[in-house]
């Protein structure tokens, strides 16, 4: 998306650059991707060009190339048991658990394992991913194996789920950095986010969903009074 479309993109850029400030020297740290993210990594390009110096770790080739570009060198994730930091966006934002939505930018499978290989997970985003409860605006976005799909696809149905296949601009199916799919799975309001990514996992063929479940330790909103905090408990 082109910066002069996305009326959020100032308070997108607020939020990545107050993020950008907690990386330190030496750290390992976690890329995240899509827009917001794409605030984090220029600010940390400046950084690096200021003399910051830290091991970057991408969740996607689009971050990964927009680091590359800005002279940030990247590590190969699998050199490293453990990450400092990882900084990314989010698509829904729980108020009360901090629980999270992510993947509509498609790279919910490489953030989850890079999310989970961290120490901390900080989330950055605008107010309007704020919500009461997970599922009031967006769908959850799996990824499955390509193999059968459509089987796939109708057991998400009995798990209550409207399912549509994601599909690019062109109009042929989305195929994601890991050579999969995503079906964008609507449940509605989600009662209880932990038991639905678990149930959502014990399907074969399932690779990961994007319920981000008790996985962020810090969240940074930016909205028209600043950006707010807010930690797990
Ligand atoms: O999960 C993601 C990509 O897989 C993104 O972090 C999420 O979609 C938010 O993107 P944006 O900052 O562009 O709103």
């Amino acid at each position: 998306m082109r910066l002069v479309d996305d009326p959020a993109a100032n308070l997108k850029r607020e939020a990545g650059e107050q993020a950008a400030l907690l990386v330190e020297g030496g750290m390992v740290v976690g890329l995240g991707t899509g827009s917001t993210a794409a605030f984090v990594i220029a600010a940390l390009a400046r950084r690096h060009q200021e003399g910051l110096r830290f091991t970057a770790i991408a969740t996607s080739e689009r971050s990964a190339k927009q680091a590359r570009d800005l002279g940030i060198e990247l590590s190969d994730f699998g050199h490293h048991d453990a990450i400092d930091l990882t900084i990314d966006g989010a698509d829904e934002i729980e108020r009360g658990s901090l629980n999270l939505i992510k993947g509509l930018g498609g790279a919910l499978l490489r953030e989850k394992i890079v999310a989970a290989a961290s120490r901390k997970l900080v989330i950055i985003a605008d107010e309007r991913k704020m919500v009461r409860h997970l599922g009031e605006h967006t769908a959850v976005p799996v990824e499955v194996t390509p193999f059968g799909w459509e089987s796939t696809a109708r057991q998400l149905g009995v798990l209550g789920a409207r399912v549509s296949a994601r599909h690019d601009r062109v109009g042929t199916l989305f195929v994601t950095d890991g050579g999969n799919m995503i079906l964008d799975c609507n449940f509605g309001v989600i009662d209880d986010p932990a038991g639905l990514e678990r149930r959502i996992g014990e399907i074969v063929g399932v690779i990961e969903s994007g319920l981000f479940i008790q996985r962020a330790s810090l969240v940074l909103v930016a909205g028209a009074d600043g950006v707010a905090r807010y930690e797990r408990a």
